[in-house]
């Protein structure tokens, strides 16, 4: 078996936007009796990419809407950057599983969604980004599947947001596009050094793409387990073969 380098990298500190430092302390967040996270501790170093998965109804979207500063924690501390996050926050952007593009606006359009000032080249900048860069003029309803995830892709990252949160992006992309959607997102991150923060169900795609892999069991974080293969990582490599049953074994075991 081959090596498995001990220290973490963070290859994505490498590009022209410096990630953001997120930390969460003490989480609690309640819906009523519901107590979906309780007591939740989870540091990303800036640029790191965490990937996070668990049971469905687990709490990762929670997570992830506390993050975004799109609700508040019942109790406990959210911060970006050491400061306590209370709403919305320019550096950071979300995408979710369904591309939510505007049918009446072109693509480019869509892409400069929430950006200020002389926003077309920035749109423009980021559908060359993904790949979409003769599209801009198209109607949504015209795009695949995949292009349309792209094009979210390009509307998240148009901004240079420093902390990046995907919530199952390509969790309906058929078995062809998902790994260029996978290898599109790793690019952009080790190009720009934004932090990550993915949710996702696929055990595979955790290890294809993060630093570290975390579980969401009981409210707080359950496993944390780092994923030190060198990039681009090879998925038929015993070491990645290995770390993704480990994963599953884990996610089976909270079910
Ligand atoms: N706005 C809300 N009001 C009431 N309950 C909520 C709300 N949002 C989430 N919940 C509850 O919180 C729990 C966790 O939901 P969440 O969506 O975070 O889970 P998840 O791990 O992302 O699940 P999945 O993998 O199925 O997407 C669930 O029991 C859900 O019903």
């Amino acid at each position: 078996m081959a090596t498995i380098l001990q220290k973490p990298q963070f290859e994505g500190l490498k590009g022209d936007s410096q990630g953001a430092r997120v930390t969460v302390r003490g989480a609690h967040k309640y819906f009523g009796e519901n107590k979906v996270l309780v007591d939740l501790d989870l540091d990303i170093a800036p640029g790191e990419f965490v990937a996070v998965v668990g049971r469905s109804g687990c709490g990762k979207s929670t997570l992830l809407r506390l993050l975004a500063g799109l609700e508040p924690a019942t109790r406990g501390l959210v911060a970006i950057d050491d400061q306590p996050l209370r709403t919305l926050h320019p550096d950071v952007r979300v995408m979710f599983q369904d591309a939510r593009l505007m049918p009446w606006m072109h693509v480019l359009e869509n892409t400069g969604l929430g950006l200020t000032g002389d926003w077309k080249p920035k749109a423009q900048a980021a559908l060359d980004d993904v790949g979409l860069g003769d599209r801009g003029k198209d109607w949504p309803s015209i795009l695949s599947g995949g292009q349309r995830q792209r094009v979210a892709l390009a509307r998240a990252l148009a901004s240079h947001p420093r902390f990046l949160l995907l919530d199952e992006p390509l969790g309906a992309l058929d078995a062809l596009t998902r790994p260029d959607m996978q290898r599109l997102i790793e690019d952009l991150w080790r190009q720009r050094g934004f932090t990550t923060l993915l949710i996702t169900h696929d055990a595979e795609e955790a290890v294809a793409l993060a630093d570290r892999v975390v579980q969401i069991q009981n409210g707080v974080i359950s496993v944390d387990i780092p994923v030190q293969l060198p990039r681009p990582r090879d998925r038929a490599s015993a070491e990645f073969i290995a770390l993704r049953e480990e994963i599953l074994r884990h996610v089976r075991a909270a079910e």
